[in-house]
This record gives structure tokens, C-alpha cells and sequence, in this order.
């Protein structure tokens, strides 16, 4: 029986005994929360403004020319935008409005849904925080499975409503991971018998998945605190949901971090490192941080996408050839999971197994990315 991504940590306890702060209380910014140049190694990479600024790409999913403009983003981005996408718009608000509960609640009250220091599931910090030294601007709930248990201790009245508002949305996003996955994989050659474990019907019917809810609240020093480190995602892509609030950052090699704006509707995809395995490094995942704001509070919802449990991941045999030997090693999602609990930004290059013929630097390697 092949673990489940609900395990993918009991391996990796984290003791994250940090008092949750009610942010909406706090007048300045406590030092625990004030990032320095030290902390944040992509301090010094430069941000991208003004009109000559490089552009996240938006691709329309009703375009004919879908499965093109989706390889070409995969390949010189790791990341775009989706419209007609099919998620309905009322969807997105209920989820916003659920999310938008959750996190106004007082804090003891979320303390009751607190992530167990081995779990996935639950209230608390990113788990990436306990690879730095400051706080992060934000609080997170991530649900794998039913928010039922956890639903009933914050909501004791009104858990029912929120649950199923949870499972249409993960219904839904589930469709359109499947869909976004035919065309990133579409547009590298790959087709249905290429991929054995997408199921007989090629809908990735056994897929795992995670719902991550973020919240960044108004800062009062906000270019000095940071709402999530850069990081990659350890998923096949992630589906991303933001409110009218600017904040999620893309590193783009050259450029420097490019801000990806919130389009009314619009969701925004991202190749993770699973995807980046697959297509043997065709296809980098992205790296990523959200910035705060002095004003207004940001949500975000991320739908993070991977294989079933079972199925070990490494490059598409389709992909290979005498001058494209195999980067990765075969990995599961959980174990890549608790890789990444250990390395961090480094846990692509640990599952690698051969350098780079042309390059001194793994580019995978996102801890020794030069920018700018
Ligand atoms: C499946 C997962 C990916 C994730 C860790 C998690 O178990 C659930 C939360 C995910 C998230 C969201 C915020 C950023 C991130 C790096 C983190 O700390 O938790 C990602 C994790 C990831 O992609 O590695
Ligand atoms: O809030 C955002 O824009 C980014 C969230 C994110 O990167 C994540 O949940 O993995
Ligand atoms: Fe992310």
C-alpha cells in the first residue's frame, strides 16, 4: 500500500512553536517579521517595473492555438495565465468569501484547526518557514481529503456550508488540472499511451491533490516583510486563484522578479518540479514569492496538483535519447515531498542525477540562480 500524500510528513515533523499573531493588532512591524538582505538570498535580484516590463503570458483556453501558446509558455516562462477556463465565476467568490471567514476568525478560534507538527492538513505558517530565520507575512490552511474535522471546529454551525463550497471547488479544479495537463504534456509530443497512469480514460482520475489557502493581511512596513519566501511548488503544476490584490512575483532569469497582475476571472498556472521532471528540464518550474501590501489584504487559493500516491515520476521515456539521458531519478510525490522537507530550494538538484554537460551551474538549482 503506497503511502498517501496525507503521510507525505510523518517522517518530517516540523516544531513550528511560533505564537500566531492577530496581524490586524500589530501598528509596526516586529522584528521577527523585518527581513533583512541576509534572509532573503533573492533580496538583490531587481524588480521589473515600468512599461518595458517583461509579461506573464495569458492564454485563452477556448483558443485554437491553446496547445501552442501553452508548450511555448511552459518552456520560456514556467508560468502563465488562463481565461475561459471554465470555472465558474461564482465558484471563485464563494471560495474567496470561505477563505475570506477562515482567516477573520479570532485566532484562537483557528488555533482549534491547527496543523499537527506531522501533518498536512490545518491551520498554522508555510512549512517552508523553518528554513529561515524571519517570519513570513501570511497565515495558511492547507486541506488534503475532507475539511470536515477541521471545518467542525471552526465553523461548529455553519461547517456544511463551507465543506461543500471546498469539494465543488476541488471538483472543479481537478477537471481543469487534467485539462492543463494534456496540454503542457500535448504540446511536448506526449499523448494517452505515453501516460499509463493518467487512467483509461486520460482524466487522471487518481491524482492527489492539496488546497492551500493563503492570506496576506495590510502591512504596515511592507518592503520589509515578506508574505511567502521564494520557493518552487513540488507539484505537477499548481492552479492559482488571487483576489483583486497584486502580490504573487515570478523570477525570470535576465529580468528580475516580474509581478503577475491579478486579471479579473483569470487563474494563474505554474509548472511545478514534477512537471520539470517529467519533461526532463524542458520545462522549468518557476520560482515564486508573494509580496505584501500597506493597505489591503491579499487571499490566494492554490490548488496544488500531483500523481497518485503510487506512481513513481521521472522523465517521459519519449523524451529521452542517446544526447537526452534521463536528468531525474524516479521519485513519488510523498517522497518528493519529504525531500523537499529536507532541502528545501535544493531538492531538485538532490533527485538529479547527472550535471549539465554545457553548464558549470544546475540551473535547477534555484539557490545558485544569478539574476540581474
Ligand atoms: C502538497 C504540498 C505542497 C506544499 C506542501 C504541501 O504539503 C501542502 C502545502 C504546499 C505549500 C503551499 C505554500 C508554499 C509551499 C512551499 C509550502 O510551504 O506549503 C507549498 C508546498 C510545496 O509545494 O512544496
Ligand atoms: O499567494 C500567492 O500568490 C502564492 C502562493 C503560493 O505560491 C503557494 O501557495 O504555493
Ligand atoms: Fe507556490
Amino acid at each position: 500500500m503506497p503511502a498517501r500524500l496525507s503521510d507525505a510528513f510523518k517522517s518530517h515533523p516540523l516544531n513550528l512553536q511560533l505564537k500566531h499573531p492577530d496581524f490586524s493588532s500589530l501598528q509596526e512591524l516586529p522584528d521577527s517579521y523585518a527581513w533583512s538582505q541576509n534572509d532573503d538570498q533573492y533580496a538583490s535580484s531587481p524588480g521589473s517595473f515600468g512599461a518595458e516590463q517583461d509579461s506573464v503570458p495569458v492564454i485563452d483556453l477556448s483558443d485554437p492555438n491553446a496547445l501552442k501558446l501553452t508548450g511555448h509558455a511552459c518552456r520560456t516562462w514556467g508560468v502563465f495565465q488562463v481565461t475561459n477556463h471554465g470555472i465558474p465565476s461564482k465558484l471563485l467568490d464563494d471560495i474567496e468569501s470561505a477563505g475570506r471567514s477562515l482567516f477573520s476568525l479570532p485566532v484562537h478560534q483557528k488555533l482549534k484547526a491547527a496543523r499537527s507538527p506531522d501533518g498536512i492538513s490545518g491551520y498554522g505558517f508555510a512549512r517552508i518557514s523553518s528554513f529561515f530565520q524571519k517570519l513570513m507575512w501570511s497565515e495558511g490552511f492547507t486541506i488534503v481529503g475532507s475539511p470536515l474535522d477541521h471545518f467542525r471546529q471552526l465553523w461548529p454551525q455553519d461547517y456544511n456550508k463551507f465543506c461543500n463550497i471546498i469539494e465543488e471547488y476541488e471538483k472543479e479544479m481537478k477537471r481543469l488540472a487534467g485539462r492543463l495537463m494534456w496540454l503542457m504534456l500535448g504540446s511536448l509530443g506526449i499523448s494517452m499511451e505515453d501516460v499509463k497512469w493518467a487512467g483509461p480514460r486520460g482524466d487522471f482520475r487518481d491524482a492527489s491533490a492539496a488546497l492551500q489557502l493563503n492570506s496576506y493581511p495590510a502591512c504596515p512596513d511592507p518592503d520589509r516583510a515578506m508574505g511567502l519566501a521564494a520557493h518552487t511548488d513540488s507539484t505537477l503544476l499548481t492552479i492559482l486563484y488571487q483576489n483583486n490584490t497584486s502580490g504573487l512575483q515570478v523570477l525570470r532569469e535576465g529580468t528580475g522578479w516580474v509581478t503577475v497582475p491579478p486579471l479579473p476571472g483569470a487563474l494563474v498556472v505554474n509548472v511545478g518540479d514534477l512537471i520539470h521532471i517529467l519533461s526532463n528540464g524542458l520545462y522549468p518550474s518557476v520560482l515564486h514569492r508573494a509580496v505584501v501590501n500597506r493597505s489591503r489584504h491579499r487571499l490566494s487559493i492554490a490548488y496544488l496538483y500531483g500523481p497518485p500516491d503510487s506512481v513513481q515520476i521521472s522523465p517521459l521515456s519519449k523524451l529521452l535519447g542517446p544526447s537526452q539521458p534521463p536528468l531525474y531519478r524516479p521519485i513519488t510525490w510523498n517522497e518528493y515531498l519529504g525531500t523537499k522537507a529536507k532541502h528545501f530550494n535544493k531538492a531538485l538538484s538532490s533527485v538529479r542525477l547527472c550535471a549539465p554537460l554545457n553548464a558549470l551551474v544546475d540551473v535547477s538549482d534555484h539557490n545558485s540562480v544569478k539574476v540581474g
